[in-house]
């Protein structure tokens, strides 16, 4: 069995970590740390976690025992505590922003913050389209919640030069704002309301251009919204077309790129992606495939943004580093309804 720990296990990515990790076939998972609940039993924290053995220590990132570390800690945190664990020789999948960006400028001025580890580079962790590279890694960067959905959802449209243009538009669960409630997250401001958020500005915006842009300069617009929904996240995607493609053509590009993915599912036609057929599961459900008379395609998807938007794809991550099957410990379906 490989040695596994977590850091910042008592959030919610931390949770859904141990979740899923005390269910993987190939793994142990040796260490749990929590600053606050140091000598916390972890159900009393994580009430579904029923009779792990496992404690909360507030361990030092050098103190863990482990083959691979995911850190799911804030970002601007993660980037003080990676370059302690790589030293240890333990690998790392990093559930933060920290290391996501190829150029530690574009992080800078995106979080507002100064990069204080620019040696330490991760591979971007969306195995779909970066696999070999992950194989090869020390330390992954897993990506944000919504450029998974959204990159995997608009990839085969920029790829195949189709369009040059995208305007993505998010619906995201509360749960993607982590276990501290604030005003934003407060009951009656979210329940029964949408709420548009940064709408020109998330950081996300970056993170999808930085995937997306290399394809002829393509322009990337993003604007997310908080739903009264606790998980998932449920993208379209509008671009107006710049080559004369059909309906079948387009389907097809998505078919030949996606060929062999396990976590790709695309939908048949007229089959709308939901939240409720992905939530609990590593999913990512990608439909839509329809052009309108003004040549606008349309495409969307739908992840849970705790699962394929962080704690899933880490796992998914996880087993590249290790050599083992990519889907173990991962292959079970949503919780429909
Ligand atoms: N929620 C989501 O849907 C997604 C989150 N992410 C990213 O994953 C990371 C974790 O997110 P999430 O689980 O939601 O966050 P939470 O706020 O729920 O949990 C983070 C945990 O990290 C610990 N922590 C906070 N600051 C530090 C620090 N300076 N040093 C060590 N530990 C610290 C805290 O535990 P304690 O105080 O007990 O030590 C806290 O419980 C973030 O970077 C987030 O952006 C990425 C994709 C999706
Ligand atoms: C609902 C909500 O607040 N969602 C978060 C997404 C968090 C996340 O996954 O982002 P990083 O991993 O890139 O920090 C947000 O919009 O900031």
């Amino acid at each position: 069995m490989y040695k596994v720990a977590i850091i910042g296990a008592s959030g919610y990515t931390g949770g859904e970590l141990l979740r899923m990790l005390l269910n993987h076939p190939e793994v142990e998972v040796t260490d749990i740390t929590s600053r606050q609940y140091d000598g916390t039993p972890a159900h009393k924290i994580h009430p579904h976690i029923r009779d792990s053995g496992l404690v909360f220590k507030n361990k030092a990132p050098d103190e863990l025992d482990a083959d691979v570390v995911f850190t799911a800690t804030p970002h601007g945190a993660s980037m003080k505590i990676v370059p302690k664990i790589l030293d240890t020789g333990a690998k790392v999948v990093d559930l933060s922003g920290d290391y996501r960006y190829r150029d530690t400028a574009v992080y800078e001025k995106w979080y507002g913050m100064e990069h204080t580890d620019k040696e330490n580079k991760g591979a971007f962790g969306l195995p779909e389209l970066y696999r070999d590279e992950i194989k090869k890694a020390d330390l992954v960067a897993n990506p944000g919640c919504f450029p998974t959905g959204a990159i995997l959802s608009s990839y085969p449209l920029v790829k195949n030069d189709f369009v040059d243009r995208i305007i993505i538009d998010s619906k995201t669960g509360v749960s993607g704002a982590g276990v501290n409630p604030s005003s934003t997250t407060h009951y009656p401001n979210i329940a029964d309301n949408v709420n548009p958020y940064k709408i020109s500005s998330h950081r996300h915006m970056s993170e999808i251009q930085q995937e997306l842009h290399g394809f002829d300069d393509v322009k990337v617009s993003f604007t997310p919204h908080l739903v009264p929904v606790i998980r998932g996240i449920q993208t379209t995607s509008h671009s107006f077309l710049i080559k004369d493609i059909t309906v079948d053509e387009l389907r097809q590009a998505y078919e030949k790129e996606y060929k062999g993915e396990y976590f790709i599912k695309l939908m048949d036609e007229g089959e709308i992606p939901h939240l409720s057929s992905v939530r609990g599961s590593n999913f990512v459900h990608i439909g839509g495939f329809e052009i309108d008379e003004t040549g606008r395609a349309v495409m969307l998807s739908a992840i849970d943004n705790l699962v394929k938007g962080a704690s899933g794809q880490a796992i998914q991550n996880m087993n590249i580093l290790l050599g083992i099957d990519e889907t173990a410990g991962l292959t079970h379906f949503g919780l429909h309804p």
